[in-house]
Formats: C-alpha cells, structure tokens, sequence
C-alpha cells in the first residue's frame, strides 16, 4: 500500500505512508495525546480538546507563544465568536484556562445552563491551513470538532523531542478529504429472516478506519438494476430498537423487500449518527432533550446536519460489479451522489416504514430542512 505518498526521505518501505500516519494520529487524537501538523519547517501542535488532560493543558501553556482553541464556524455561531477564516474559528486560550473552560467551550452539553463564556477573544492570522486540518482530523476521529493547538517555529525537532506523530501537512490534505479505497475481506452465507440465501461481505478500508458490509440477497444478477439500499449504522435504531428515529424499521423493512423479490443488496455502511460517531450522536441526542432539533443539536456540536461520504457506498456497489440500481431510499442526497459518482440510478423505491409518536418530529425535521421525501 505505500504509495507515492510517503512522508519519509529513500527507500524506507518499512516506513509509514501518511495514510498510516493519520490512522495514528487518529489514534493519538482519540487518547489525549497532541500530533504535530506541519508545513515545512514550521507547523502546530494540535491535542483534541475533549481528551485533553490537566497536566497536558498546563504543559502547553507553560510553552508559551500563543494557544487558540480552534473550533468549527457552525459551533462559533452558538458561542458569538467571529469565525475569521471562513469555516474556521480560533478563540484565544486564556493564561489560566482550565480543562472545564476548554470543555465549555468545546461541548454545547451546558450552554444552556450556563450560557456566558466569555468574553472570547477570536485570533486571525497563523497557521489557519494547519488549524483547519487539525480540525478535519477530530471529525475524522469522531471526536468533538474542537482542538488546542500551538504554532510551532521547528515543528520536526518538537515532534522528535516529545515522540509525537508528525503529520506532513501538504501529503495529508488530500488525504483526508478522499475516501479510501474499499478492499474485500471475506464473504459468507447467512441466512437471515428475511431470505436463506443471504450472504455477508466484509470490506475493509486502506485508512485503518471503519469496516463497511454489504448483505447480499439471492444471486442479483449484474447486467439489470439491483434493489439496493445503503443503510448508515444506527446502534440505537437496528440494535435497540430506538422509536426516536426510523432506522431499525428501514433496516428490517428494506431486507424483507429484497426477501420478497428473492434478490437484492443492503450495505450497512458504518456511519454511525451521519457519521459522527456514536459518542456524538448521544451528545445530540441530549442536546434533542433540551428542545432542539436533530439539524440544530448537529450545528450546535460543531458539526454540518450530514457528515456522511457517500462515495464509500458507490464504490462497494461497484466493487461488487453492480453499475444500476433501484434505490430504496427518502433522500435525495443519496440519489445525487450515485448519479455522480457513476451509478445509475435507475429508480427510486420509497420506504415508509417505523413512524411513531416519538420519530414524528424528527422525519418531519428531515423533510424540511433536509429535504426528504415524505
Ligand atoms: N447526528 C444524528 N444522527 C442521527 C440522528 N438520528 C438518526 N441518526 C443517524 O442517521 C442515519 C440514518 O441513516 P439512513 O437510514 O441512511 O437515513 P437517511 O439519510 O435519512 O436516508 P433514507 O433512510 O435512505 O431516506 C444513521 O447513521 C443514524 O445513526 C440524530 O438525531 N442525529
Ligand atoms: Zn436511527
């Protein structure tokens, strides 16, 4: 896998490419530890502000120079601070900032108890290109999208000196806006409820991220368009049986379709939450209880309403030699991008299934404001 993309000087196979780089970083973010974004000589250490620890908060002040907390525009809106710099904002860390100042900051989980913050001062200027991708790196750790970075004179002897990982930051750009590459693992019969003859295929990215499934029902021939759905993980709604949203019902629903007809293909394309996370999707869940909206509760956490790639799902559809489909589906987003992405999109099957007095809100919110289908 190691491509032309390595971060490392001569013929070092044995070596990193930055797509392992970043899958450590990741890993890194996740733990609490910082990771060194760089370009050239200078760069910016960049920690996830909510694993940071006392004693990592008070050892980066104690550097000196100048620490923001960067944080998207969709969560400066809530807080009023200015985003100068587009989709980006960066508020100045005080000299005394704690763990809490920096989590309420971060995490909307108060806002409405305790609704002052500042007064936040928002900085310009710096390393922006680092900072923004400091923060594309905490969405795709699926942590909150908000970290602590300092700009660094000599990013390489700081990342050597304290054994952090460096991230090349003009390798790493086009690396993180891709999705990567979908590779077959293994394929075996299931037989589900809804049809014996089902068959479960396990795909795995290049990027050490999240395995993606495709259920495969009957033997769907390649040459006509296939009933297809691309189902996003829904722990709450497929395992628990959530009546908060309509995922388990779809999940159930779109299998016995396939069932009936005798073939069909259902990828369960692990995005959990539109690809926050779980842990995120609780948080939104909770800020839901406080009476806002799942679009609103998305924004207020720093995220946009759909973080979802749904590139992954064309590709495993391709992969699987299918080029047309009969698209199970409400959401117009889905249709455009397999149209785009090179996928016919031969018709689309609505799914109406799973209303409940608790989801009603929630579908109608999705029919107005991301314009779903009813
Ligand atoms: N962030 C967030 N995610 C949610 C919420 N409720 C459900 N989800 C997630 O939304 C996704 C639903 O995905 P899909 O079943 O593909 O639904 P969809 O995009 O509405 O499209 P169709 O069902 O095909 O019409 C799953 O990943 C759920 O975990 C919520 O309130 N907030
Ligand atoms: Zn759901």
């Amino acid at each position: 896998m190691l491509g032309d993309n390595k971060q490392a000087e001569g013929p070092v196979s044995l070596s990193p490419d930055i797509v392992e780089v970043l899958a450590r970083a990741r890993a890194d973010l996740r733990m609490g530890l910082g990771v060194v974004i760089a370009e050239g000589q200078a760069g910016a250490l960049v920690l996830g502000a909510e694993a940071l620890s006392p004693q990592r908060l008070a050892d980066v002040l104690a550097l000196g120079g100048a620490p923001v907390l960067a944080i998207t525009a969709r969560r400066a809106e809530t807080l009023k601070a200015r985003p100068y710099d587009g989709d980006l904002a960066r508020i100045v860390l005080p000299k005394d900032a704690t763990v809490a100042w920096v989590a309420a900051i971060a995490d909307p989980a108060d806002d409405l108890r305790s609704p002052m913050k500042g007064p936040l001062v928002a900085a310009r200027g710096g390393q922006a290109g680092l900072h923004r991708l400091g923060l594309k790196l905490a969405k795709s750790a699926r942590i909150l999208p908000a970290v602590v970075v300092l700009d660094l004179p000599d990013a390489r002897a700081f990342a050597d000196e304290h054994r952090l990982t460096w991230v090349d930051a003009a390798l790493a750009a086009p690396v993180l806006v891709e999705a990567s590459p979908l590779h077959p693992v293994v394929a075996a019969r299931v037989p589900i409820e809804a049809s014996e003859a089902g068959r479960v295929h396990v795909f795995r990215p290049e990027d050490g991220g999240e395995e993606h499934y495709a259920i495969e029902i009957g033997k769907p021939p390649r040459d006509a368009p296939v009933l297809a759905r691309l189902h996003s993980a829904c722990f709450t709604g497929d395992v628990l049986g959530s009546l908060k949203c309509d995922c388990g019902p779809q999940l159930r629903g779109a299998l016995a379709q396939m069932g009936a007809e005798g073939a069909g293909v259902l990828l369960y394309l692990n995005q959990e939450g539109r690809g926050i996370g779980l842990a995120n999707k609780m948080r939104a869940y909770s800020l839901q209880d406080q009476g806002f909206d799942t679009v609103e509760a998305n924004h207020r956490l720093g995220f946009e309403d759909d973080e979802r790639d749904f590139r992954i799902g064309a590709d495993l559809l391709k992969r699987m030699g299918f080029r047309s489909v009969r698209l199970l589906t409400n959401n117009p987003a889905k249709i455009a991008m397999m149209e785009k992405t090179g996928i016919t999109v031969a018709e689309r099957v609505p799914l109406k299934v799973g209303e409940t007095l608790h989801n009603r809100a929630y579908l109608a919110t999705k029919a107005k404001k991301s314009g779903h289908l009813l």
